[in-house]
């Protein structure tokens, strides 16, 4: 980040990338390579240990040179230009994914635009637009003429299924939303008739929010709770960072109320890791709680330890527990919604109840450029927040200020976890009966 020309910045890339490779290679990873082999899982973000952090850490020191590298060789006016034709590359992958062509391209082998055309359904025209765009963004790859193979990137997302599911809500539901930001705001900034609450509201009008529209939409409804699912499988979002960021264990057999939880995959990990807690699963929709009624069916300690439960959390809490788990809830909904949430858990709340928030935090300014997802997903789930509810992620202080101003009998207990901007920080609350 220091370095500001060319040339120190290609110093910096050649020493990360010496780095970088040495520890792959020390640690028996497969080193990056553009081709279908290399859709591998990079092992080492699913570890924790000394020799992982600093590969991750010269990783990310490479992603930001790299881009600095982009940035200086395109020169303002072509990074300004790429940035606003941003939308076109997720419409792009958008088209990829709903159509499933990277499932239809066979492993090891090419196949004609014409046979994966017939095989995805779309017309030869449209396939081959939209698979020869997706080639320049290094997904898939055109091997000679006419013929298309796959790449890492293709195959990966081929292969992995949470990576899909991901993919096909940020592409097609959340990107509808957050196109409309700069509309939405300039609608509540000039007092337009019919001002929009958020860009959600402009994009599918006629529902109060987006949860108003999952709860009349099944098939939108399970393709939101499947990216909800897939996305806590991945390793940047593993629940499992959840469980080993605080000692959960110290609950004993104590209930857990996860509240919002959706299909549960938050609490699955939990009691997965940790034998005798239990968990009380709460959400309006009914066809998450569903969801995850059926991932469980059939494991008998985890039915006798998890059960789900349909709560409106804006209505006073009916469940007397240990623990109040709120994993990206509060970034949904405004501060006087937020204090409001909080609230409804003050009838059952007991001298050292605790209610934890997993949640991106906003770090302190200034703000960095920097690419890498650590600092920068926060903020794209701020600017999503905003175009979808009105809402926003918050810093530690935020937090701390929202239960100050919900009840005097709250205390801040501290931030455990992966850090500032990570989406399994946990940051912690204490009640005391004022
Ligand atoms: C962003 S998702 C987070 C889900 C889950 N906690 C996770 O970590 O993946 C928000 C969840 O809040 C639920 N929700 C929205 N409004 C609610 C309400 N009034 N009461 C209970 N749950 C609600 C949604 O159905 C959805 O499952």
């Amino acid at each position: 980040m220091a370095s500001s020309t060319l040339e120190e910045v290609a110093a910096a890339i050649s020493a990360d990338v010496k780095i970088v490779s040495e520890l792959l290679r020390e640690r028996g990873e497969a080193l990056p390579t553009f081709s279908e082999e290399g859709a591998v899982v990079i092992k080492s973000e699913e570890s924790e240990d000394d020799k992982t952090a600093t590969l991750l850490q010269a990783r990310n020191r490479l992603i930001n040179a790299a881009n600095d590298l982009l940035q200086l060789a395109r020169g303002p006016v072509d990074h300004v230009v790429s940035l606003g034709y941003g939308a076109t590359d997720t419409a792009n992958l958008a088209a990829v994914t709903r159509f499933e062509i990277p499932q239809n391209v066979p492993s090891g082998k090419s196949i004609s635009l014409t046979d994966l055309a017939s095989d995805t359904g779309l017309s030869e025209d449209h396939l081959t637009r939209i698979v020869r765009y997706a080639i320049a963004n290094g997904i898939f790859s055109e091997p000679e003429p006419g013929q298309i193979a796959h790449t890492a990137a293709s195959a990966t997302l081929a292969k992995n299924k949470n990576l899909h599911d991901m993919t096909l809500f940020n592409s097609g539901f959340s990107t509808r939303i957050v196109v409309g930001l700069a509309d939405a705001l300039k609608a509540q900034q000039e007092k337009q008739e019919n001002v929009p609450e958020a860009a959600f509201n402009l994009a599918y009008p006629g529902y109060v929010n987006l949860f108003d529209y999952m709860s009349k939409n099944p098939t939108a409804s399970q393709e939101y709770f499947s990216y909800l699912d897939g996305r806590s499988q991945l390793s940047r979002y593993a629940v499992w960072k959840v469980a080993k960021s605080w000692d959960w264990a110290s609950l004993g057999s104590g209930t857990i109320v996860d509240v919002g939880g959706s299909s549960g995959h938050a609490s699955i990990a939990l009691a997965n890791s940790f034998s005798e807690a239990k968990f009380v699963v709460q959400d309006v929709n009914v066809e998450g709680l569903e969801m995850g009624r059926a991932s469980i069916s059939g494991n008998s300690d985890l039915e006798s330890r998890i059960t789900f439960q349909e709560h409106n959390f804006f209505t006073p809490q009916p469940v007397e527990a240990t623990v109040y788990f709120f994993r990206h809830i509060l970034h949904d909904w405004s501060d006087e919604d937020c204090i409001r949430i909080i609230q409804s858990l003050l009838p059952v709340l007991r001298d050292g109840s605790r209610v934890m928030l997993s949640e991106g935090v906003m770090p302190e300014p200034p703000a960095l450029r920097s690419v890498v997802l650590e600092d920068k997903h926060v903020r794209i789930d701020d600017h999503v927040m905003l175009a979808a509810h009105n809402a926003r992620e918050r810093s530690v202080q935020q937090y701390v200020k929202l239960f100050e101003a919900a009840s005097s009998g709250f205390s801040f207990a501290g931030v455990y976890g992966h850090g500032v901007g990570v989406h399994h920080t946990l940051v912690v609350f204490e009640y005391k009966k004022p």
